[in-house]
């Protein structure tokens, strides 16, 4: 096997000083491109050195003219390199060269719970669960780190080896500075933007990802986001209006209907906080881990 030569566009370097203050270089091999999302390009990243592998985000320095986008990125780094939990991404370390800057990230191997659900179709209670349990255990640390996510879906939250959910992608997600704060930008994805967001007339805070955990059970359980149309607008008057239903055709427990009701609340408050949610029926008792058979077909019903 011939190695790439090092002016191949396959190597990145990352020259940086040591404690000595001595300019050194660590070098990379750029693997399979992992997908796209917002300004960023992810691909396998190999540290020639160690041979670990990270999911790196790669952002053109020219894709971030404006001062927004900069600022938006600048936001991503500080809260995410902040975060340590077993259900967070861990964030490794960035650099840039004279193009790009590189986010070197935990690699997921088994992908997104997005890819997961698109395969499978829909998922069953007990996976759901599951995977809920994890999100929560991620999402009770960031709350402790008054960090609310804001982009909380399916399309965010990974997978490792292990089968263990990591939640990623930072680049929505603000650090509340004092208790009552409100946000006020719009931001999020459609399908799972909370009404508060939409009204933007009182602000909104940690209570947002609480409604995208609901979005996120029921289209797992589902198959399909609850408010989903084929326009983005009558997306949001169905969330505003709060105007979903349970399809009929998917059967599925009471206590997991009664789960997603009590999270898409219209009013922020009256959703089931993070501090009683775990005490709530669907949670009361499901598997650790899944195996990693459940990437292609449904758990035995043993
Ligand atoms: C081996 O690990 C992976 C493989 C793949 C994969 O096979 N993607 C293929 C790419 C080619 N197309 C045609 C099919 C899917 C996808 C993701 C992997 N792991 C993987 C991907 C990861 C992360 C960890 N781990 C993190 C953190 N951020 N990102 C990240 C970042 C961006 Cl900007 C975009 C995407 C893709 C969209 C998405 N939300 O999944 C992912």
């Amino acid at each position: 096997v011939d190695l790439p030569s090092p002016i191949d566009s396959q190597i990145v370097i990352e020259t940086y000083t040591d404690s000595t203050g001595t300019e050194c270089q660590k070098r990379y091999r750029k693997g399979n491109f992992l997908g796209k999302g917002g300004f960023a390009k992810c691909y396998e990243l190999t540290d020639l050195e160690s041979n670990i592998k990270y999911a790196a985000k790669w952002i053109t320095k020219a894709s971030l003219s404006k001062p927004r986008a900069k600022q938006k990125l600048k936001s991503e780094i500080q809260i995410h390199r902040s975060l340590e939990h077993q259900h967070v991404v861990k964030f490794h370390h960035h650099f840039e060269d004279k193009y790009n800057i590189y986010i070197l990230l935990e690699i997921c191997k088994n992908k997104s719970l997005n890819d997961l659900v698109k395969r499978r179709k829909r998922l069953k209670e007990v996976e759901a669960k599951c995977y809920i349990a994890q999100i929560i255990s991620g999402m009770k640390y960031m709350n402790n780190r008054n960090v609310i996510h804001r982009d909380l879906k399916l399309g965010n939250l990974f997978l490792n080896e292990k089968m263990e959910v990591k939640i990623g992608d930072f680049g929505l997600a603000a650090k509340v500075v004092f208790d009552g704060e409100k946000k006020r930008t719009i931001c999020g994805t459609p399908n799972y933007i909370a009404p508060e967001v939409l009204s933007s007339r009182v602000g909104h805070s940690y209570e947002v990802d609480l409604w995208s955990l609901g979005v996120i059970t029921f289209t797992m359980l589902f198959g399909r986001p609850p408010f989903e149309t084929r326009d983005v607008k009558l997306t949001y008057r169905k969330i505003k209006s709060n105007n979903y239903s349970f399809p009929s055709h998917v059967i599925v427990s009471d206590e997991s209907k009664d789960f997603i009701k009590s999270l898409l609340k219209t009013d922020p408050k009256s959703r089931l906080g993070l501090d009683k949610i775990m005490d709530h029926e669907f949670l009361q008792n499901y598997p650790e881990l899944l195996p990693a058979s459940t990437l292609s077909c449904p758990p035995s019903r043993s």
